[in-house]
């Protein structure tokens, strides 16, 4: 079995856990009680009419424990003073990790960040079920993550329409020329690039200049993973991120509020203009 298969086994299994104390019938209400979403797409600097756009890089700041590729990472004893930190640093979104075997997170952590601050948050997890997605916007999600190569097509387009038919939108991560067409077939307006092979756990930063020039220009575009510093900033810049996905080299900075203003005036300043 490849890692991702690995870990989708284990989220189903906890989400099984989950279901069985919020049934849903819950889990649909309780997403429809909930505040609106943000405005995540408009966030990461989309725009209907091209017109609109600038030119400034977005940074999605993550909260991530561990990963299974290092390992521990960082102990963050209190996520909402991370958020914190991230949002007074300029953060576009920031991304909480909820799977909990592999990489620490759970919903507890989404939920502390979510009540410390107001800007659009995505639910990082393996998403495979709309009950995650409903359990997502019940919890105050803005954004969701939905990666390509755990779902099928007919799958992922059901998932993209529900998770906008509750006001939200959804992460569409790719890591192939495939997985790209497959999620701009689907529908997608935010799609990321992961750098890193999520069935493999190999990172190539190359991946990210091959496949965004796939990427349709209506779409936004992240680069997620492998930035260690301000050079891999400037670098997804160059060559047309409209947002950068980092974990790693924030949770581990001793100043964290810096370091994403310093990834976001980097990149700003070596973002071209936007093609049309
Ligand atoms: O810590 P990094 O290398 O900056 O990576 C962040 C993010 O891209 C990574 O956590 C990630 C990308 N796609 C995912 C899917 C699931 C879990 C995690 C991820």
């Amino acid at each position: 079995m490849s890692v991702l298969a690995e870990i989708i086994a284990g989220v189903r299994e906890d989400l099984e856990q989950r279901r069985a104390v919020v049934g849903d019938a819950d889990i649909v209400s309780a997403a429809a009680d909930a505040p609106p979403a943000r405005d995540a797409f408009r966030a990461l600097g989309g725009a209907t009419a091209p017109a609109d756009r600038d030119s400034r890089l977005r940074v999605i700041s993550e909260v991530k424990r561990k990963s299974p590729s290092k390992g521990a990472l960082a102990d963050i004893p209190e996520p909402a003073e991370l958020a914190r930190q991230y949002a007074a640093g300029g953060a576009a979104v920031i991304s909480v990790l909820t799977e909990r075997r592999r990489f620490g997170g759970s919903l507890e952590d989404f939920d502390a960040v979510r009540a410390a601050v107001d800007v659009p948050l995505l639910r990082k997890d393996f998403t495979v079920e709309p009950y995650q997605i409903h359990e997502a916007r019940a919890h105050g999600a803005d954004l969701v993550l939905l990666i390509v190569a755990a779902l099928e097509d007919t799958e992922l387009v059901q998932l993209l329409e529900l998770t906008r038919s509750l006001g939200m939108e959804a992460l569409v991560e790719a890591h192939t020329e495939e997985e790209v067409d497959r999620a701009v077939a689907a529908g997608a307006r935010i799609i990321g690039v992961n750098v890193r092979n999520l069935k493999t756990l190999e990172v190539d930063r190359s991946t990210f200049s091959r496949l965004a020039d796939r990427i349709p220009s209506h779409a936004v575009i992240v680069a997620e993973s492998g930035v260690r510093g301000i050079d891999d900033v400037v670098s997804f810049a160059e060559r047309g991120a409209d947002a950068i996905l980092v974990g790693e080299a924030l949770v581990k900075d001793q100043d964290p509020t810096a370091a994403v203003a310093a990834f976001s005036e980097a990149g700003s300043a070596a973002k071209p203009p936007r093609r049309n």
